[in-house]
């Protein structure tokens, strides 16, 4: 195992924290170093091509697949287990929707508190609070088969945020939405950083990094290449790539960074 510069320290706001990850499919280094500080009350964007290792990634900082090395702690601990009680400290949005399309909104949310180990009066008003975060408390008991792209995807959202986790880690969470579905999304997670929870992003979508995040990595061919404010990200170009009006676009980074643009490696 590495050494650890640091350790990670819920009072310093960091919620989780990753080193030198590393994950390996046979011969092929899928994640080559990975290393994170993610703390309460950001939004950290992960950016990359198709590929780039975000998923791995993501996998391990989930705990849903072990690192070939490094490591990574939750809350300033390491996860032992799938019963270790810190696990249920973090909820995972996956990219594929795991919902149930006959059911109404409700019944998926009161199935998923199920599994959570919720039940009674709690559950009632963390579903009721779900609905509010989804804005879908009107459409509560429709079936889900009825929701457009974007409804489902708020759903699937609030599904993995009913056992109240402290860092959230999101998947491509806009995948298949449509501009005004992914607004809505924007506004439930910048609710979620604002009310003090810790959120990684993964995404292809430069606008949606620049846009969302407080901070981003960019990673390309299972490493980060750079990571910073967008502000800190632009400094890395030269002065001569720079637009006039001190705006960044996050594809001119990638592009200096790979000498190609992100949106021709999808
Ligand atoms: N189960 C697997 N077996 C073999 N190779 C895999 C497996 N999963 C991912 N890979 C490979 O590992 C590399 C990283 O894949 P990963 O899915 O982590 O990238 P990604 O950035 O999430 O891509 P996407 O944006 O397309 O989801 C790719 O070369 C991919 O083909």
């Amino acid at each position: 195992m590495e050494a650890k510069q640091e350790v990670a320290n819920p009072s310093q706001g960091i919620l989780l924290q990753a080193w030198g990850l590393k994950k390996n499919y046979g011969d092929r280094s899928a994640v080559r170093g990975f290393d994170l500080q993610l703390r309460r009350g950001e939004i950290v964007a992960l950016l990359g091509p198709n590929g780039a290792g975000k998923s791995t990634t993501v996998g391990m900082l989930a705990q849903l697949m072990a690192p070939d090395g490094g490591s990574c702690q939750l809350l300033g601990q390491e996860v032992r287990g799938d019963a270790d009680p810190i696990k249920a400290r973090l909820g995972l949005v996956t990219q594929d929707l795991a919902l149930h399309e006959p059911l109404s909104a409700q019944a998926n949310l009161r199935a998923f508190g199920g599994l959570y180990g919720l039940k009674g009066a709690v559950l009632a008003q963390r579903v009721e609070a779900a609905l509010n975060l989804a804005g879908l408390s009107q459409r509560a008991h429709e079936a889900v088969s009825r929701f457009s792209g974007g409804m489902k995807r708020r759903l699937h959202i609030a599904c993995a945020l009913l056992h109240q986790p402290d860092v959230i880690i999101l998947d491509e969470p806009t995948t298949g939405v449509d501009a005004q579905s992914r607004n809505a999304i924007f506004d439930m997670l910048l609710q979620l950083r604002d009310t003090g929870h810790a959120l990684l992003y993964t995404t292809h979508y430069m606008e949606e990094a620049q846009r969302l995040c407080d901070r981003v990595l960019i990673m390309d061919a299972g490493r980060v290449l750079a990571q910073g404010t967008v502000a800190e990200l632009s400094a890395l170009l030269p002065a001569a790539e720079r637009r006039h009006d001190g705006s960044t676009d996050l594809e001119q980074v990638f592009l200096h960074l790979t000498g190609r643009a992100l949106r021709d490696c999808a």
